[in-house]
């Protein structure tokens, strides 16, 4: 099992000793610079097409909340951008701070928002497995939106109503007919650049595509998420899920584009 966390003893800063390409040249997240970013009149635009996405289940894997979406074809899929060719809908989960605290992965001129939404997707067109899409370096589209608090979203309560029926570590429930595009801001203007997985075993086989309008969140519907629990229902202490989050990465000479 996986024996990393987000504690003092498990957490990023120890990530590196069983998952040495912690140090590597392409690690994710990063402080993204507006002004060093280089705007790139040929990226297109990002399209989405998950009008007939399926989605299966909501989970807790003892990191964070994840919704798996069925990805045996191109029923969802994103293309455009940066990318060469469409690529599925995997899943997608959050990553959120403690209470009033930041929990946002990539930062923006050293700025976090209160967490951001990961849509995992991968290149099935490369790829016979998302296994093997994962650990290579074009596998994996990764499209990041930063929640900033305010007003309530009026679609977030789809996912928050569902968080109590998997609040430990282990638990997944029937999750249909849940379409993530209502979560979406109504820019989709992006920076892209080459990255990584931000959890072990910290691939270097994401294309980030980070979307530069957060979504609005209401603080109430933020701290639903912190009801959940790291832990398992079996196991005696109940720590509860905040903070899982890793903190951005050195750029190693990268250059990180802008859409328009
Ligand atoms: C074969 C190993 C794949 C591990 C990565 N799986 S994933 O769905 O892409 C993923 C991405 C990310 S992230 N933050 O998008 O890099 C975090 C967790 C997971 C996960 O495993 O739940
Ligand atoms: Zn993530």
């Amino acid at each position: 099992g996986n024996q990393w966390g987000y504690g003092k003893d498990d957490g990023p800063s120890a990530w590196n000793k069983n998952y040495p390409v912690a140090d590597g040249d392409r690690q994710s997240p990063i402080d993204i610079l507006p002004h060093q970013a280089r705007h790139d009149p040929n990226l297109s635009p990002i399209v989405l097409n998950y009008d007939r996405c399926t989605s299966i289940n909501i989970a807790n894997n003892g990191n964070s909340v994840v919704v798996e979406f069925e990805d045996s074809d191109d029923r969802s899929v994103i293309q455009g951008g940066p990318l060469d060719n469409p690529y599925r809908l995997k899943q997608f989960h959050f990553h959120w701070g403690g209470k009033g605290c930041h929990g946002s992965e990539h930062t923006v001129e050293g700025n976090s928002y209160a967490s951001e939404l990961h849509l995992v997707h991968w290149n099935a067109v490369k790829f016979k497995t998302f296994g093997e899409a994962a650990s290579a370096p074009d596998g994996l589209a990764v499209l990041g939106i930063f929640l900033e608090t305010g007003d309530e979203h009026r679609w977030l309560h789809m996912i928050t109503d569902a968080l109590y029926t998997v609040k430990f570590k282990g638990s997944v429930t029937d999750f249909k007919g849940f379409n993530p595009k209502c979560l979406l801001p109504s820019s989709l203007h992006y920076w892209t650049y080459l990255g990584s997985l931000t959890t072990p075993p910290l691939h270097e086989s994401v294309i980030w595509i980070v979307v530069k309008e957060p979504m609005i969140v209401s603080e109430k519907q933020l701290g639903k998420f912190r009801t959940l629990v790291f832990t398992g229902e079996e196991e005696d202490e109940r720590t509860r899920m905040e903070n899982n989050f890793r903190p951005p990465q050195l750029l190693k000479g990268r250059t990180v584009r802008s859409s328009n």
